[in-house]
């Protein structure tokens, strides 16, 4: 039978930095629409592995590709334009623009139309512009940002900040997104709320999602499946039920906890 091509693949990946090996050997595949999450304890690798896959690190072995194509070696820009989009531990928003203006900048790569072309072509330029603020409006509602657009995000409540960021985030239609800790900081309500959200957008717009996350129950709740690493090295991958009851995975959270 002929087996699909994941979206994302990863294999051999190796990272040294001195003598310190970040990654070793360490392979995954990320299929279309599916949310895979990334744990380990501190030091484990995972944002050495975020850093490989959107070109900010280069792995001394191994491959990454992305529809087929080869990710590595490539800068963190153009990785951004093949549709590998990032957020943040810490939200990366421009504090004086609003919501909106956020979300708005997050679909700028998409802009086909500068200024002097606008002036020559006004219908096609309205045109782009209403397509764009449409496409942002379907976030604003899918997010629940309607309270806020207009806020300048400087003034946002922490949790609606990281909301706001995975709006920039998907304003870009990534094909990949990569959530760096989405609940890190989050109270009970906000890390249930932001699992309803990343339900919703798998639902909604099927983006394949790549969480690092130290919080296991979000990871429980909402991977589908979930890659375990230990010392830059993949102890165990599969359904997140399977690799929580996983002795290596077990006794690597263990150890780190003594
Ligand atoms: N730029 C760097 N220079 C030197 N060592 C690094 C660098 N980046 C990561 N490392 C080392 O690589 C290893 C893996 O780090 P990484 O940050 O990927 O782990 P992590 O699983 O994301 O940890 P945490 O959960 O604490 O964020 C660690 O030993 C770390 O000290």
């Amino acid at each position: 039978m002929e087996r699909l091509t994941p979206l994302l693949e990863a294999s051999g990946l190796t990272l040294r930095f001195g003598g310190v090996t970040a990654l070793d050997d360490v392979g995954f595949e990320v299929g279309g629409g599916e949310l895979f999450a990334i744990i380990g304890p501190n030091g484990a690798g995972k944002t050495s592995i975020f850093n490989c896959l959107n070109g900010v690190y280069r792995p001394q072995r191994g491959t990454i590709t992305l529809e087929g194509t080869s990710l590595v070696g490539r800068a963190p820009a153009a990785i951004a334009a093949m549709g590998v989009a990032r957020t943040f531990q810490n939200p990366g928003l421009f504090s004086r623009l609003t919501v909106v203006e956020n979300l708005m900048l997050g679909r700028h790569h998409l802009m086909r139309t500068g200024f002097f072309s606008g002036m020559a072509w006004w219908g096609r330029a309205k045109r782009e512009e209403i397509r764009h603020r449409a496409a942002v409006e379907d976030i604003v509602d899918l997010l629940e940002l309607e309270p806020y657009r207009w806020s300048p995000a400087g003034l946002l409540p922490y949790g609606v900040a990281k909301r706001a960021e995975l709006g920039r985030a998907l304003a870009m239609e990534p094909k990949l997104l990569l959530l760096d800790e989405p609940v890190a900081g989050m109270n009970l309500e906000e890390t249930e709320d932001t699992a309803r959200y990343l339900l919703e957008v798998r639902a909604e717009l099927g983006i394949a999602m790549i969480l690092v996350e130290h919080d296991m129950s979000l990871v429980m709740d909402v991977a589908d499946r979930v890659l375990a690493l230990d010392f830059g090295k993949a102890i165990a991958t599969g359904k997140p039920s399977e690799v929580q009851h996983d002795p290596l995975v077990v006794e690597a959270y263990l150890g780190g906890a003594a």
